[in-house]
């Protein structure tokens, strides 16, 4: 019988493969020097030959969840308790820190393990997550602050021909050009080959619900103060008062990510993650792979993660120089954030899939955010609470309680929709770009605001500097069925199909890709 058996070597943290051959002959060596003493003999070996470090796998138990939400009724406590379990699933994650949940948390429909969920924000060490910023990179707001120059429909008429939703692009002879997409960064590989996918969707905003929403906010001198006081001074500057008085502003605010741009980094940085992964740790869920941020391929994914930023913004900045070239406007002052993104402190990777950024900034300056709730509601302008326990997110929603199928089933007729579609809309210039109103993108499919509201408070995520009242807005609508719809609708076995045949060519993809 041999000294040490391959059941000892693989016991003792050695891989089975080529390095046995070395380790079998150091074995043989020691045998002819008279070793007996098994232990002996395995505490020469690792001298000799070292085994390869040990391979991270989830922790047993996770680590810190702090939550900035509370549950009222039945609904709102399954979701809490959904949302907390999909989070304590990604905090075994072991290059994880700590976690987060905002008011406006809600599970994600998908059973896969360590997914996070919609309102939830994490703290990585040196990583990046992609699954935890989502596939829609860099989902941002942003607000720009004109005079009234028309009625509230000619102005929504002048955006809706400055912007378009709905899937695919812009028309080809409709394209909108921006000094971002002439950044000589298409060599990284994330990037590369996906110009033509940036060209065609600047001025363009997608579906689901990422709106266009006009709006309207009393500027008074004790918000300028604040302002001031906080250190947003040259903020507070651009609105001129009348004496003792307030001014009524326009507001436009789009919400829409990164497109089809996005998408593609995102499964670039995905399959790169998982790659890593499968190379130095064991079981860890696809949904908690991450890029080592000080690699060479981290680095690239953060340069990428920062393009998709600048382009995101330059998107919104072109829907809104385009609508007030038309409406002979003027930008008097503009305020934005991302709210699905990863934002480097220090060595720490801050992850959030629908968190508004609430710490202070550089300048030592509590953040401006805006917080949307729903199309029927204002458009909160916040300062950042900056609560550390809460790794200093607020909501960047108030969030769904329940899925758009569980809603369908609250209104399953086309009578009681079309009444909560109109009484949800009462008041407003609602325009639907592609044509059929969309229920699930109602007040009616969204949280309580005045509750979420209060949460923001109760916790002290963040300060309220102004609501930006709804006069109108543009979404999407339905578009016949989007493929969030058609997915919900499929049987467990055509699901099953769907997820073999991606998983196929997610392998393939892999097999071409030389990461
Ligand atoms: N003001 C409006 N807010 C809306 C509308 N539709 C949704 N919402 C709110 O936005 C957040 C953002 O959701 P995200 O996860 O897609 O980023 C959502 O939670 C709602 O509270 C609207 O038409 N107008
Ligand atoms: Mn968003």
């Amino acid at each position: 019988m041999s000294l040490l058996t391959s059941e000892d070597l693989v016991a003792a943290g050695y891989e089975p493969g080529l390095q046995f051959k070395t380790l079998l002959a150091k074995i043989a060596e020691y045998e002819e020097r008279g070793i007996a003493d098994p232990k002996y003999a395995l505490k020469l070996l690792k001298r000799d030959v070292a085994p390869p470090p040990v391979k991270h796998v989830m922790r047993e138990k996770p680590v810190a969840l702090a939550e900035a939400i509370s549950a009222s009724n039945k609904e709102e406590r399954a979701n809490v308790e959904a949302v907390r379990k999909q989070m304590h699933q990604l905090l075994k994650t072991p290059i994880i820190a700590r976690g987060a949940i905002m008011p406006d948390a809600c599970p994600v429909g998908c059973s896969a393990q360590a997914v996070i969920p919609v309102g939830g924000a994490i703290a990585v060490e040196n990583a990046i997550i992609p699954s935890a910023h989502s596939s829609d990179i860099c989902c941002s707001m942003f607000a720009t602050f004109y005079e009234e120059r028309s009625s509230l429909g000619k102005e929504l008429d002048a955006l809706m021909s400055s912007t378009r939703f709905g899937p695919e692009h812009r028309h080809l002879d409709d394209l909108v050009h921006d000094p971002v997409l002439d950044e000589d960064v298409w060599q990284n590989r994330f990037l590369t080959g996906l110009r033509d996918r940036a060209r065609t969707q600047i001025a363009d905003q997608g579906d689901g619900n990422h709106f266009a929403f006009m709006g309207e906010v009393d500027v008074d001198e004790s918000m300028v103060a604040l302002l001031r006081l906080t250190g947003h001074g040259e903020l507070a500057a651009c609105f001129t008062l009348p004496p003792e008085g307030s001014r009524r502003y326009r507001v436009l605010v789009t919400h829409h990510g990164s497109r089809s741009l996005g998408a593609h980094v995102y499964k670039r940085g995905q399959i790169a993650a998982e790659k890593h992964v499968a190379r130095v740790t064991q079981h860890i869920p696809a949904a908690a792979a991450w890029l080592d941020a000080s690699s060479d391929t981290g680095r690239d994914y953060w340069h990428a993660l920062e393009y998709v930023a600048r382009w995101t913004k330059a998107n919104h900045r072109a829907i809104h120089r385009r609508f007030l070239e038309r409406i002979g406007g003027k930008a008097i002052a503009e305020v934005g954030n991302e709210h699905n993104f990863v934002w480097q402190r220090g060595d720490t990777y801050y992850h959030g899939k629908g968190a508004t950024p609430a710490w202070k900034d550089e300048a030592g300056r509590p953040q401006l955010g805006l917080i949307p709730l729903n199309m029927a509601e204002p458009i909160l302008l916040v300062l950042g609470g900056d609560r550390e326990e809460f790794l200093s997110f607020a909501p960047h929603g108030a969030g769904r309680n329940l899925s758009r199928t569980a809603l369908r089933r609250q209104f399953p007729d086309e009578s009681s929709r079309r009444t909560a579609i109109e009484r949800g809309t009462a008041g407003l210039d609602v325009r639907w770009f592609c044509g059929k109103p969309d229920l699930s993108e109602t007040p009616v499919a969204y949280k309580n605001a005045a509750q979420v509201r209060e949460q923001i408070r109760h916790f002290g995520l963040a300060e309220i500097v102004a609501e930006i009242r709804p006069l109108g807005c543009i979404m999407a609508g339905d578009s016949g069925r989007s493929w969030r719809d058609r997915e919900e609708e499929l049987t467990p076995k055509q699901k099953r199909q769907i997820q073999h045949r991606a998983e196929r060519r997610r392998m393939n993809q892999e097999l071409k890709d030389d990461w």
